[in-house]
């Protein structure tokens, strides 16, 4: 267990967030309290359009709240110039935008641009400082690698070290998942919560990716359109069913007992028996295939897959759904 304590790096109080467009005001967030934790991995989730890369803006300097405050170390963060708060906190976009010829390593040495100036000339500090990041994001061996030549996650990685190079205590990350594939999803993630919890770095991710965000999040951040941001473990939200706020209607929600987002079965009049999970997966492509009533009860057998019905036996879902339809 850490022995260090954990603090709180960024507070926000009573916020109020907006755009002006064409002389009208078009507020977005209002009255958002958060804590963001030292050592922590923090998710924020919310539908699409409710505000994230708004408060994220916020965060960066990028635009002025309208109201509340927003503290860093204590201190309100309009306080502090660009290039310290360059130091302070450091972020990875969605899409960056890199010279594809140029390498891993001078990418990464770009994180120590708030200490070096545009000069770009680093000190042996600078260079232990870059060897580290690349070591700690386990991709040494790209250093050389042009950013054009190696693959989204390698890249991702490339990102992730450019801005532990920058040194701060705070790193935020939009939606750094978005086109990789599952087990990179997971990878960038675990890395992300190894940063948290070794460097005692405030980690915070924007991410749409529920499943892994709940895997290895130790906090998440709601935002729902009209109501509070709510702050919780992961855990606490799903007992206590707020989860359920980023699935609006009754279509879907969260399964407690399977740990993911489903299609609610809202009357089930599926009439199956046999063991749990072979059920589970029945109902699921019967659901998936528009039939959500059968006529008469059937019964699933696993050794082997059979489907026992009226009109005789199954050995595969497929043939099953087809007898369905006949
Ligand atoms: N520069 C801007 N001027 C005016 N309105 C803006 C501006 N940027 C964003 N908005 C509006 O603010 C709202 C929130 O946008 P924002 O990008 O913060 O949402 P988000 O939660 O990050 O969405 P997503 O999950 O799709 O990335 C949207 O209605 C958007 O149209």
């Amino acid at each position: 267990m850490s022995t260090r304590k954990a603090h709180i790096a960024l507070e926000g109080k009573g916020l109020s967030l907006g755009y002006v467009h064409q002389k009208q005001r078009k507020e977005i967030l209002s009255d958002l309290n958060f804590q963001l934790i030292s050592g922590e991995l923090t998710c924020l989730l919310g539908p699409n359009g409710v505000g994230k890369s708004t408060l994220i803006k916020a965060i960066l300097g990028q635009i002025t709240p309208w109201k509340g405050t927003l503290s860093l170390e204590n201190q309100p963060i309009s306080s502090f110039d660009l290039k310290t708060l360059a130091k302070k906190i450091a972020v990875v976009l969605t899409d960056p935008v890199f010279p594809g010829n140029m390498t891993v390593g001078q990418l990464v040495a770009l994180g120590r641009t708030p200490y070096t100036g545009w000069s770009g000339k680093l000190s042996l500090e600078d260079h232990e400082i870059v060897e580290k990041a690349l070591s700690d994001t386990k991709i040494t061996y790209l250093k050389e690698e042009r950013l054009s030549e190696i693959s989204d996650g390698q890249r991702q990685k490339a990102m992730i070290a450019r801005a532990l190079a920058q040194d701060g205590d705070i790193l935020i990350l939009d939606e750094p998942t978005a086109h990789l594939d599952l087990v990179n999803r997971f990878e960038i993630m675990t890395l992300l919560r190894e940063i948290a919890k070794n460097q005692d770095h405030a980690v915070l991710v924007v991410t749409h990716d529920l499943d892994i965000a709940l895997e290895t999040a130790d906090r998440f951040w709601l935002l729902n359109c009209g109501t509070p941001l709510i702050a919780d473990r992961p855990e606490s939200l799903i007992l206590n069913g707020s989860i359920n706020q980023l699935l609006p209607g009754e279509k879907y929600a969260f399964n407690l007992s399977r740990g993911k987002v489903e299609a609610q079965l809202l009357e089930n009049q599926l009439k199956i028996k046999g063991p749990k999970e072979q059920v589970f997966w029945v109902e699921k492509a019967l659901l998936k295939a528009g039939i959500s009533r059968l006529e008469h009860e059937v019964s699933v057998l696993s050794e082997p897959f059979t489907i026992q019905t009226e009109k005789g036996n199954f050995s595969s879902l497929d043939s099953f759904i087809q007898s369905l339809d006949s």
